[in-house]
């Protein structure tokens, strides 16, 4: 069966500890209460910079720039009604405090402790590479 691919563009920031944001979806929705790195879909003639950029303003009130994001890994994953395709960047350096304005909690944690919290099956295979970066 064909599948269309979903482009999502997600972001990991990382503070001076070394730590990493993660951000708990809502309940009720696809995946809800799983907890995922900001990002979203591309829309049709963004960028995937300018998308995520557009995200991280929307969805945690930080402003940060192309030159600020840095291409980490992908995560390549089939869902029941399409696949993923999912770059994900890591930013170092933003402005403002990031607050949760569309999703249910925020959280800081080391890579290592990320397994403790559940998220999307796509994302299981982005851990490794997050733990040895860090
Ligand atoms: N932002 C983000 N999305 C992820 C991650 N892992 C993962 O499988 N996804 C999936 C969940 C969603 O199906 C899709 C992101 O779409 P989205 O957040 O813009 O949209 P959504 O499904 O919440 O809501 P909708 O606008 O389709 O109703 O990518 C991740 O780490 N971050």
């Amino acid at each position: 069966m064909s599948q269309s691919i979903l482009l999502v563009v997600a972001c990991v920031l990382v503070d001076a500890d070394r730590r990493v944001l993660i951000a708990q979806r809502p309940p009720g929705g696809s995946m809800g209460g799983l907890w995922e790195f900001p990002g979203g879909k591309v829309e049709p003639g963004e960028t995937p910079e300018a998308a995520l950029i557009r995200e991280l303003e929307e969805e945690l009130g930080v402003s940060t720039k192309t030159a600020c994001l840095a291409p980490l890994s992908f995560a390549s994953h089939s869902y029941e009604k399409f696949h993923l395709l999912m770059p994900v960047y890591v930013c170092r350096k933003w402005q403002g405090t990031p607050e949760p304005r569309e999703h249910t909690a925020l959280k800081w944690v080391r890579p290592q402790a990320l397994r403790d919290y559940p998220m999307p099956p796509a994302d299981e295979p982005l851990i490794a590479a997050l733990c040895d970066l860090l």
